[in-house]
């Protein structure tokens, strides 16, 4: 049953909602990969689910541009529904399609036209980027509650499948809290809690605080993701601890290595170590810190590679920026430092239509090739060194640099210095940053996560791309 009963209007025909949605039709996903403007493309959700991820958004779609065009091929660079790949039922599922927007018909008339191809439609309540501002979507619903309480609410009672809603905290718990029991109240049948302010942006972009988080999770009734500060496998556990929440949703940590959830599902585990513990030099058990790290943190030329085969194999067209952004952010650990390969790539030139048979994409091809023998060069050079001693620890955050070779998260240095203040939760949010400790951070922070050791908190080791600037919407 849409079985909230504080949901003014009843849908018109049953549906599954909250935990019975969320088990019986998603399969109950811990490791979930957000919603990204032309990064959690198709060919990317591919990827991302061989490895581990369990539920995937799509990226935004403007519901206005959306419901007001006609033209299939602005439609279709949003969501192609031609090929029959996007939404398929056994290779793009559990899928949740989201959409920003702030007039409930067009909302409702786009959503319409994709509810046979997702599991559910989400509504982007936290974009905070100027053009979001521009057009009042995003985070800039967050001052008026009764038209998100209608976007939400006419999309509950009108499409075959369940709204969910993601959204940002506000600067107090109480208010946080309140706005969730609106949302759920609204309909929403999941909940993803971003734990940064709409302030929070770029540059500033800070922690995330999870003790909000947990005070969303504890308030409703409906499954709830939390969402900031996953960087690390080891940040996923702890942050599903301390938010209580029903699953971790990543962006930058999952972009930057696409295994970044892999080997967590119990049944997908024993499959990926056995295959990349086949293809490792030591051979050694599967069990070894080695193969651990393999698994987790796979050799990032084989996965640009392998997300090339995908882009290739698909009838949907990938966008060129797309490809470009993934290669940049998978390659980056070994980038700054060949930076000829860096040059090649950024002066790829493909055309923005067309397929991409017939070796189209071979320049692509060619430079990640070219990686992977010089990694694979690296790699030999290093032979017969454990990895203990091939971690290396940045010398600003304090985080672990692995060998260069490996996929691995990035965090641009933080501005200004990283500040450490002493922790009143255990929760590594930021909430209570202040005063700057200056080097002691240095000392402090040799733990493997983006969040704190347990006696300090770091301030703003956010992840960045280097050949764009940081979105975080
Ligand atoms: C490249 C990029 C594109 C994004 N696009 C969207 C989007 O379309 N919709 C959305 O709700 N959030 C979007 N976000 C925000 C993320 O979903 C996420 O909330 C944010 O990055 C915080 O998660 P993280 O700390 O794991 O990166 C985007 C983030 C990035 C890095």
């Amino acid at each position: 049953m849409a079985g909230n009963p504080a949901v003014n209007s009843e849908p018109a025909k049953r549906k599954l909602a909250g935990y019975e949605f969320y088990r019986e039709v998603l399969g109950s996903p811990k490791y979930v990969v957000a919603p990204m403007v032309d990064q959690s493309e198709l060919a990317w959700r591919r990827l991302s689910r061989r490895y581990g991820a369990q539920l995937i958004y799509t990226p935004m779609i403007n519901a206005k541009i959306w419901a007001d065009s006609t033209n299939k091929v602005i439609r279709s660079s949003f969501f192609d529904l031609d090929t029959g790949e996007e939404g398929d039922p056994t290779t793009d599922r559990p899928l949740i399609v989201q959409f920003c927007g702030n007039d409930p018909d067009k909302l409702l008339k786009s959503a319409k036209a994709l509810e046979d191809r997702c599991d559910a439609v989400d509504i982007n309540l936290g974009c905070p980027q100027e053009i979001a501002k521009k057009g009042k979507y995003g985070a800039f619903l967050q001052d008026d509650w009764d038209l998100i309480y209608k976007l939400i609410n006419i999309l509950h009672v009108n499409l075959s499948i369940p709204v969910t809603a993601k959204f940002r905290v506000f600067s107090t718990v109480e208010k946080t809290v309140e706005y969730a029991k609106m949302l759920e109240r609204a309909g929403a049948q999941i909940l993803t809690c971003h734990g940064r302010l709409r302030e929070q942006r770029g540059q500033n972009a800070g922690l995330a605080d999870w003790a909000k988080i947990r005070a969303v999770k504890e308030s409703v009734s409906v499954p709830v993701f939390a969402n900031g500060n996953i960087l690390f496998q080891s940040d996923i556990e702890k942050c599903l601890r301390e938010t209580g929440c029903d699953g971790v949703m990543s962006a930058e940590g999952q972009l930057y290595n696409a295994a970044l959830f892999s080997g967590l599902a119990q049944d997908f585990a024993s499959k990926l170590v056995a295959s990349k513990s086949s293809s490792s030099p030591s051979a050694e058990s599967s069990h070894s810190p080695l193969s651990l790290a393999l698994s987790q943190h796979p050799r990032h030329s084989d996965l640009a590679l392998e997300y090339l085969d995908i882009v290739k194999s698909l009838k949907t067209r990938t966008s060129v920026s797309a490809i470009k952004g993934h290669l940049f952010k998978i390659m980056r650990p070994a980038l700054s430092r060949e930076t000829d390969l860096r040059e090649r790539l950024g002066k790829v030139v493909i055309k923005k239509t067309g397929s991409y048979a017939d070796g189209v994409l071979q320049p692509y091809v060619d430079i990640c090739l070219e990686m992977k023998e010089r990694m694979d060069r690296d790699e030999k050079q290093a032979e017969g060194k454990s990895l203990d001693e091939l971690v290396t620890i940045d010398e600003v955050t304090g985080f672990r640099v692995l060998p260069h070779w490996l996929a691995q998260p990035y965090w641009r240095p933080p501005r200004p210095a990283v500040s450490v203040v002493p922790a009143k939760r255990t929760n590594g949010t930021g909430e209570d940053r202040g005063r700057d400790e200056g080097k002691k951070a240095k000392l402090d922070l040799l733990a493997s996560s983006a969040v704190a050791s347990p006696n300090h908190q770091v301030v703003a080791p956010v992840i960045a791309p280097v050949e764009a600037p940081v979105v975080t919407v």
